[in-house]
């Protein structure tokens, strides 16, 4: 959770100088960021990023070639075993066997723990009380992403790691999946999320890291970031007479200019906004449709990423 101050609390997840290479390629290249008790923390980036290479040699799932994590102290390798007890993560593709029902799974996870969550109370807020008996095949996709955050949630972890949580997801079921991970994070517990979904990440997190071709090239709330990004801040109008480009360019901070059909669309900061309105006034031309909006997560991802190459 972000203090009043703005910083994390004392940190459950650290992450330093941390580097794996496949076949002599460097996939993750000096990644470093600690994640404080109850955030909510992000990690975004293009396919092939580095993503989930880091995030599963924090769950101990692979060995990095050189750099130092620690879950709440504890080495996800040398301390396997008592990493499990305070790490819960979410199965990403090793699906359960179709034929086990809803209630089976939960029982059979419940019994790697020695002080397991109560898993009826954990169904019931995920909303799949209805479906216990139910075969793990039969279940919709929203079910099954339910099934495996309850069994991600059942040791009662301090720190979970949800990877691609809504891919799959319809909106509804998404939104629905959202208030559990907020509902997750009020009880204190300290949330890893991967995610292609900006809209996720700017809902859910406190911060988030940006990662391109194995480097962090960001690291700031989701309001940080797009302050970050070149053109923060989104000006439209159609004018009621052209406007000169070479005057355009002359305005403060301005990162682009986009013609569409008639409407103009500038990309710069508040500056940019007095700036256009006083350039207008110069030139008497009125500016119909005028809008003024903030750029989304989604514009500083492009921005501050590889991405748009
Ligand atoms: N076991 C492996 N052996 C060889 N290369 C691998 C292995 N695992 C990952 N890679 C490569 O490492 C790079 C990073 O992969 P990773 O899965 O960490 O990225 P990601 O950011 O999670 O991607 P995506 O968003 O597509 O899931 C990719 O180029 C991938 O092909």
């Amino acid at each position: 959770m972000i203090t009043s101050s703005g910083t994390p609390g004392a940190p459950v997840v650290e992450v330093s100088n941390l580097r794996k290479s496949y076949g002599g390629r460097t996939v993750v290249d000096d990644v470093s960021f600690s994640v404080g008790e109850g955030e909510i923390f992000g990690i975004l980036g293009p396919n092939g990023a580095g993503k989930t290479t880091t995030v599963e040699s924090i769950e101990g799932l692979r060995v990095p070639d050189s750099g130092r994590i620690r879950i709440a102290g504890l080495d996800p390798v040398a301390d396997h075993a008592a990493v499990t007890q305070v790490l819960g993560a979410q199965l990403q593709e090793s699906r359960l066997q179709d034929k086990l029902t809803v209630r089976e799974a939960l029982e059979l996870y419940s019994a790697f723990y020695p002080n397991p969550a109560d898993w009826r109370v954990l169904v019931e807020r995920l909303g799949l009380t209805d479906r216990l008996d139910a075969r793990f095949g039969k279940l919709s996709g929203g079910q099954q992403q339910r099934l495996f955050i309850a069994l991600a949630l059942i040791g009662n972890p301090r720190v979970v790691v949800l990877d691609e949580l809504t891919t799959g997801l319809d909106p509804r079921a998404r939104r629905d999946t959202w208030e559990v991970v907020e509902d997750v994070r009020a009880r204190g517990v300290t949330v890893l999320l991967v995610t292609h979904f900006m809209e996720e990440a700017q809902r859910l997190c406190d911060r988030i890291a940006l990662i391109d071709q194995g480097k962090i090239t960001a690291l700031d709330t989701p309001q940080g970031l797009i302050s970050q990004a070149s053109g923060s801040t989104i000006i439209s109008f159609t004018p009621s007479a052209p406007l000169d480009d070479t005057d355009l360019a002359t305005l403060p901070a301005l990162a682009s200019v986009e013609h569409k059909d008639d409407r103009l669309i500038l990309r710069g900061t508040d500056d940019t906004v007095t700036a256009v309105l006083s350039l207008l006034a110069r030139h008497r031309i009125t500016a119909h449709q005028l809008r003024v909006t903030d750029a989304t997560l989604d514009d500083a991802f492009l921005d501050l990423t590889g991405a748009h190459r």
